[in-house]
This record gives C-alpha cells, structure tokens and sequence, in this order.
C-alpha cells in the first residue's frame, strides 16, 4: 500500500540583505534528515514525511506572507519549522491562530523564552542566555567577584544583558556597569576605563567586536590586568579582516585580544558514540560536507549555517518523533492524525506534549526542550592565546559539571587577573 503523506511547513534564510542567512547550511542537513527519516521502518510506519518549504529572507514580513501562503496551499500542515530570530517571533506569535506547533534551528534571542507569546515554541538552537551560566561557573572558578558588561545594542544582546545581571545578582557578583553603544564603543570603553573593570563580558556581533577592540587598544585596557570574555561563534581569524569600521591593525587587535576567553553553545555532539540517526556525529559531519560539496553552490566555502546544521538536522528528528508519539496515542482512541485540521485544538495538543516531552541524542547532543521550549546545551569555553583559540574546558548547567581540557587556562602572571585594584596596606 503506498504510505500516506504527512506535510510540513518550513522557512529558511537563503538570500537577503543581512541578517542570518543560515538557511544555506542549514536546508541540506533538513533534507538529509528527512531522507534518514523516510527510510527508517520503525517511524512514521505507513506514512512520508514531506516538507514544503520557502525563502523567509531572515525578513518577517516576507516570512509572514510565505507562511500564509504554505498553510493555504493544499495540502494542511502539520507544523512549521522557521530560522532567524526575528522570523520564529513573527510565526512564533502568529502560529496558535493555526494550532501549530514551530520548531526553530536558528534562533538564539532570548525573548522568544515567552510561553505567554509564543505558546506553541520549540528551539533545537539554544537561546543566548545559555552563555551565562558558564559565565557565572567561570567568575567563580577565578574568584571574580566585581564585573562589568559592554553590549551593542541589539534586542538578542540586552536581554542577555539583563539575564547575566540577575544571575551575578543572585551569585552575589557585582556588575559595576553595564554599558551599550549602538556603532561606536569609544564612549562605552572610556566608561568601563573610569570604573577600573577589570573583568569585562562583551555581547557585540563581529563588525562591533573589531571596534571594540581597536578602541580597547587605544584606551590600553587589555593585558595582564584585565580579562575579557566574549561569544565564540566569531569566525576563527575574525579579528585579520580588515573593515572600514576601525583603523587599527591586525597585530594591535591581537594584542588587546590576547588571553581572552570566549563562551559557546556545543551544536555539534562531542563524543563519538552513535546517535538516534544510527549515525556518529562525525558520521554525519563527513556525509553533511559530502552533500555540500554535491550541491557545489557553494564552491568548498562554508555556507553561512554551517555551524547550526546539526540543528536543523535534530530540528526535523524531534518532529518526526513528536508525530510518531502522537500517532501512536492518537490510534489508542481510533483517531488518525490526518483529522488534523488548523481549527483542531484536540491533535495539536497531543502534538504539543509530545515535543515538549521530546529526549534523543541528536547529531547535536542531547535534545530536550525547557518548559519554555529552549534548547537544554552543553557550552564549550576556549582562550585565545597568540591568536589561537584553544579549548578551555566544557561546561554542562544542569549538572553543573565543568570538565577541563588538557590546555589549562593561560595567564601573563601565571594566576587569573584580580577583579579590581588591591590596595596594600601595611598595618
Ligand atoms: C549562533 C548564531 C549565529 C546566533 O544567531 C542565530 C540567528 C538568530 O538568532 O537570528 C544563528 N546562530
């Protein structure tokens, strides 16, 4: 008999001017994990998943209009998958009007953690305050007690801002200032000179990082004295590209960022044990560049999405499985989900607990969602030292487990900088 069909709605950020594009990688892992779930006997038994999907151009509205014109087009969906930030907000809010579940690969703002206007939300992309906790582990493991935060300001970094804030609140961390610019530090760096901070956490996209540190090389707060902490997902020789948007050179930059430290969210899973797919995640790495290098649009580069491939690939798993869960509860009352219609509450809801009930090992680590719908995630924590990132150590909140690598943190006076300045006085 031939299977039944159950459809799917996606977006992905393909072309556009700025913002994510990461639809480029992450498409290609999408459709190899739906190949990998078509094939598999023991899911989804009798049925074909299929999924219709459109360029959302990291742009909602034009989202929003694709979105329509997915769900109106025959045949029903079952539940939509969506990108940027930006985007899972628009069809994040707008989804329960059609009782549909979203489940994002690339979204990281911390204000789509809102049960209240995003109901229905799912993430397999972990939301940037998932950087904080290491950061609090990282304060305490150097005995940094006095803080300071320097943000550009973006809606994904501010609220990240406010989450670290509470947090060193409540570890009882003095944050001495946190400071915003919109393009130019110069002002917000002079602040944090003034304040003597010493132990500095910046949350700024890559252009703003390069200015950051020409004016933080200008203002010599840098060295021995000071460590930084920024966000990891920067391009490995970010700092050698050569913009308009500062006049200092490479060797300057280097030195201001020597020995800073950075934090991360792990997307791709570290051991190499095999994962639901049947496959490792080196395994699938190796078939994912395989599959790049086929489609040869993107002539050996890396594709923007590279990195959150893993996710869009766990992204299409965790719907799959959600589905299997539902079809099997839904049969106990001799319901079949095709009665799924966007005015029936009855489906969605069984959908709706199945994904937030969702626990696999993924390509990515392990999947399962908070009761907000975020991405539970390991962080990995690196130093930067002669211009190299090395890994640091792992860090995993839950458990609160820190595991060390074999490079040990790196100091100029062989011991973490103060937090401030010492006064010695002889009694
Ligand atoms: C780590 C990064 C680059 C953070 O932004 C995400 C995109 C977004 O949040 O809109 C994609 N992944």
């Amino acid at each position: 008999r031939e299977p039944k069909e159950l459809h799917l709605a996606a977006v992905f950020p393909m072309q556009g001017h700025g913002g994510w594009l990461g639809g480029q990688g992450c498409l290609p892992a999408a459709l190899m994990a739906l190949e990998d779930v078509n094939n598999r006997t023991d899911l989804l038994s009798g049925y074909k998943l299929r999924l219709h999907w459109r360029d959302s151009q990291c742009n909602p509205g034009k989202a929003a209009s694709e979105m329509y014109d997915l769900l109106y087009d025959p045949p029903t969906k079952l539940m939509m998958l969506g990108g940027c930030s930006i985007v899972s907000s628009t069809i994040g809010e707008a989804a329960k009007m059609w009782n549909l579940v979203v489940v994002s690969y690339g979204s990281s703002s911390p204000a789509l953690s809102n049960r209240h206007r995003f109901p229905t939300f799912f993430r397999t992309h972990p939301s940037a305050t998932i950087h904080n906790p290491t950061r609090i582990k990282l304060f305490k493991m150097f005995d940094w007690s006095r803080i300071a935060i320097i943000q550009e300001a973006e809606e994904v970094f501010t609220s990240t801002g406010v989450d670290l804030e509470a947090r060193c609140k409540e570890a009882n961390i003095e944050v001495v200032s946190r400071v915003n610019f919109i393009t130019d530090p110069t002002d917000a760096v002079k602040t944090l000179k003034r304040q003597d901070a010493r132990i500095i956490v910046g949350m700024f996209y890559v252009a703003a990082a390069r200015r950051v540190f020409c004016e933080a090389y200008r203002q010599k707060i840098f060295g021995k004295q000071y460590v930084w902490l920024l966000i990891g997902w920067y391009e490995d020789d970010w700092y050698t590209i050569q913009d308009k948007g500062h006049n200092c050179t490479t060797e300057e930059l280097k030195q201001a960022l020597e020995g800073h430290i950075t934090t991360e969210a792990l997307m791709l899973y570290k051991e190499e044990n095999k994962t639901i797919s049947g496959m490792t995640s080196r395994t699938f790495m190796d078939r994912y560049i395989q599959t790049l290098e086929k489609d040869n649009n993107t002539n050996g580069r890396r594709p923007e999405g590279f990195q959150e491939a893993p996710l869009a690939y766990d992204a299409i798993w965790a719907v799959a499985l959600a589905l299997n869960k539902t079809i099997a509860r839904l049969k106990q009352r001799g319901e079949p989900i095709e009665n799924f219609t966007y005015t029936n509450k009855r489906i969605m809801g069984e959908l709706w607990k199945a994904m937030n009930a969702t626990q696999f090992l993924g390509v990515s680590g392990y999947v399962s969602f908070s009761a907000k719908g975020d991405r539970m995630a390991q962080t990995q924590i690196e130093q930067m030292i002669n211009g190299t990132y090395y890994k640091i150590g792992y860090y995993d909140y839950p458990t609160d487990d820190y595991q060390k690598t074999i490079n040990e943190a790196q100091w100029i006076d062989g011991k973490p900088p103060q937090d401030r300045t010492i006064i010695k006085t002889t009694l």
